[in-house]
């Protein structure tokens, strides 16, 4: 099971985050009570070792501005959520990032049908830590896909057997308040989608 930790914003929680097996970390860098600056994300994804994937997560800025904080960031993914053209990622291919695009369960759910390396199925309201119908997009999404939205230690082997996902990402469910993440939540969440 493929696991992502999203919306990290201290060097504490990235470690415990990597220590504790995380495949994937995210760096908001757009509106959130989670936003860092491409700056602060280059600080943290710098102790980050190669085996894990750091991204940039986007929501309705221009190619160009995503192309320039993942640049600055110096992260290796870029992920889009919102209603963002085919055009936008064809615009960011050349980079060689890992693409992940983030939609709801009304979207196209083919990984790879906006040229995406990875899709998130995520609840309507990305980041708010509201659980939806997860057992909806059973059986819809093709590829590598992540289901996302609401998942917790407490509730993402029920996720994980209502949904059947490749993997799965998490930032609300990790933390203690909006955008302040706690590394027992964390290490809880990876242990309890990989029992
Ligand atoms: O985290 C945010 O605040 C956010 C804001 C705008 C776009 C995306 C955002 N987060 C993206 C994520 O990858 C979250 O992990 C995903 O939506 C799940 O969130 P949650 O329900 O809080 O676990």
């Amino acid at each position: 099971m493929y696991v992502k930790i999203c919306g990290l914003s201290e060097p504490e929680h990235v470690a415990a985050a990597v220590e504790a097996g995380a495949d994937a970390i995210g760096f908001v860098m757009t509106r959130s009570p989670r936003q860092v600056t491409p700056e602060r994300a280059a600080e943290l994804a710098a102790a980050v070792p190669d085996h894990v994937l750091t991204v940039g997560v986007f929501r309705g800025e221009s190619p160009e501005t995503v192309r320039a904080a993942a640049l600055v960031s110096g992260v290796r993914g870029i992920q889009l959520h919102g209603k963002h053209p085919h055009g936008d990622f064809t615009a960011l291919k050349d980079l060689g990032h890992t693409l992940i695009r983030a939609v709801d369960v009304k979207a196209d759910l083919r990984c790879g049908a906006y040229d995406e390396d990875l899709l998130i199925v995520d609840a309507p309201h990305p980041g708010s830590g509201e659980p939806w119908d997860w057992s909806a997009v059973r059986g819809h999404p093709s590829g590598h896909w992540i289901l996302a939205g609401g998942l917790a230690p407490s509730n993402v082997a029920e996720a994980i057997a209502a949904a059947e996902p490749w993997g799965v990402d998490v930032s609300s469910g990790v933390e203690l308040a909006p955008g302040v993440k706690d590394s027992d939540l964390i290490r809880r969440f990876i242990t309890a989608a990989r029992p």
